[in-house]
């Protein structure tokens, strides 16, 4: 490296010798000078520079040649480069260490050494920001011999991004990612994700439903992550869309971190009235990872077809702090204004452009209220699969009581069976009373306070129909009373006509 530093500098003072002089006789050289100049500096300095920028395509997507070179560089690097920086992975039980910026690393292949660096690249017309590394511009450069070119170019390139996604599989970890507002995506270093590490205890073991729908649910999804091949000799994209729907707290979010746990999937969390329009949604779907479920929870609401409700929904949530950040408020009033995200278009990018962006992608949408959504949605072939999440049966109540109590069998078991048959619990409300709430509590503690539970829906369920019943007979009542009232007034017209009608022919007579 001593013999490039030197080249180096005998480049620079080239160079700068060189500019000097084109400014003191600017039209004294022909063009064929700058050629013999740049023989010069080519003998100079006989390195090839090859640069790795961390976005391509207008920044529209990360480099995964960049992170793979980012992995690869960590294992070398913590060998030999001075200044590092640490990254915590892996539940916080291993820490993998990456060269920092304007350092530099040797490698070897082949016996021939290539030499790696860090660099970073603000530009001169920064914007006031909080992040001061907003705008700058990351890449990795490789230098090498340039009698190496042919070798480095078609082999060792590979071979460093090969075995970065080698390192990086094995130091995987699952994330769950949510998108942040259009307005905070400025800038090389603000994403279009925020992420933390996805930790939720959810599996399909852990899942209260029926046992053959999970069963199948469970093939399904192993079917189509191990259906790369597949899917590529069928011509189609390698994607499937479900729809889970039921009412609130039987267990649909819970199937989407039990999905994501047993495929090892990232989770994309898509708060769609953050995004402002399709284009908006086009950029957050590309940069979404290879193996990952996006889930847009609570459709009905979150479209522009019944927008309003979930706007309303977010702003009562988060009116306190709006009160302490005027700012904030306003960003989030406009950005709420805006949002002119469509089904269609929500359709169109998920059918087209990211079916173009190869790898494993699970879309899943939830609602409460299946019967609100829009046609298109329901169309078949628009979804692979319509899953019904439902009140708990007898096969969900096992699960859970084999979780919350670690028992199979029970004397009180047919009791509740017989009970679940007759009432609408949700899983989520018999999870609550198997709990256990002190260490007073008993197995049977727990199976009778569900009992009671029970009982208490039963006698509220029926209670709440037969007030139903009786509403619905006092409005039809009503309105048979308001038929007759009308039937006896238009009597009553009548005869009243017949009477004037008769008096008035009378009246005549007389005369
Ligand atoms: N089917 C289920 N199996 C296991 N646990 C469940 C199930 N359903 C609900 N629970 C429990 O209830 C809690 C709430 O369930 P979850 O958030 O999955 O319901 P949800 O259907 O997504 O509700 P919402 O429609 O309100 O989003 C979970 O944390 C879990 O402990
Ligand atoms: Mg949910």
């Amino acid at each position: 490296m001593m013999v490039e530093m030197w080249s180096l500098v005998t480049m620079g003072c080239l160079m700068v010798g060189y500019a000097k002089f084109k400014q003191f006789f600017p039209y004294q050289f022909p063009g064929y000078f700058d050629k013999y100049f740049r023989k010069l500096v080519s003998f100079a300095y006989p390195y090839v520079e090859i640069t790795f920028d961390e976005f391509t395509g207008e920044r529209m997507k990360r480099s995964e040649a960049y992170s793979a070179i980012k992995t690869y560089l960590s294992d070398k690097s913590s060998a030999s480069a001075k200044r590092l920086k640490a990254d915590v992975v892996k539940d916080s039980q291993s820490v993998v260490l990456s060269m920092d910026y304007n350092e530099e690393v040797i490698d070897e292949f082949q016996g021939v050494k290539v030499c790696w660096s860090a660099k970073k690249t603000t530009p001169k017309t920064q914007r006031i920001s909080g992040y001061p590394d907003d705008d700058a511009k990351k890449f990795y450069r490789l230098t090498v011999h340039k009698r190496h070119r042919e070798l480095i170019t078609q082999s060792y390139v590979s071979h460093v991004l090969k075995e970065g996604k080698e390192i990086a599989t094995k130091n995987r970890q699952q994330n769950l990612y949510s998108n942040n507002r259009s307005h905070n995506w400025h800038g090389y270093k603000r994403s279009k994700w925020s992420n933390v590490v996805f930790e939720h205890p959810a599996t399909f073991d852990t899942l209260a439903m029926d046992v053959k729908q999970k069963e199948e649910i469970k093939n399904d999804l192993i079917k189509f992550s191990k259906g790369k091949d597949y899917y590529a000799r069928i011509g189609k994209a390698w994607k499937r869309g479900y729809l889970l729907y039921g009412p609130p707290g039987t267990g649909k979010s819970s199937m989407i971190a039990a999905t994501a746990n047993l495929l090892d999937y990232d989770v994309y969390d898509l708060e769609l009235t953050a995004v402002k329009e399709n284009s908006e949604l086009r950029r957050l779907l590309i940069n979404t990872s290879n193996k990952s479920i996006v889930v847009i929870e609570d459709i009905d609401c979150s479209l522009d077809l019944t927008g309003q409700r979930e706007k309303k929904k977010t702003k009562e949530k988060d009116s306190n702090a709006d009160e302490l950040d005027p700012v904030a408020k306003k960003v989030k009033e406009e950005g709420e204004k805006e949002s002119k995200v469509t089904l269609s278009g929500l359709l169109n990018c998920i059918d087209g452009l990211w079916s173009a962006c190869g790898g494993a992608r699970i879309i899943v949408f939830t609602t409460n209220h299946v019967e609100k959504l829009d046609p298109a949605l329901m169309r078949r072939g628009r979804m692979d699969k319509y899953i019904e999440m439902s009140y708990c049966c007898f096969d969900a109540f096992k699960v859970l009581a084999k979780n919350y109590l670690e028992i199979d069998s029970h004397s009180l078991f047919g009791e509740i069976e017989r009970l679940l048959g007759v009432t609408k619990m949700t899983p989520a409300d018999v999870a609550e009373n198997l709990m256990p709430k002190s260490d007073y509590d008993t197995e049977e503690t727990c199976l009778e306070r569900l009992i009671e539970a029970l009982k208490v829906a039963k006698e509220e369920a029926i209670k709440k129909a037969e007030e139903e019943a009786r509403a619905k007979a006092e409005k039809e009542e009503k309105k048979r009373n308001n038929l007759s009232k009308e039937v006896k007034e238009v009597k009553e017209n009548v005869v009243a006509a017949k009477e004037v009608k008769e008096n008035g022919f009378a009246a005549k007579e007389v005369k």
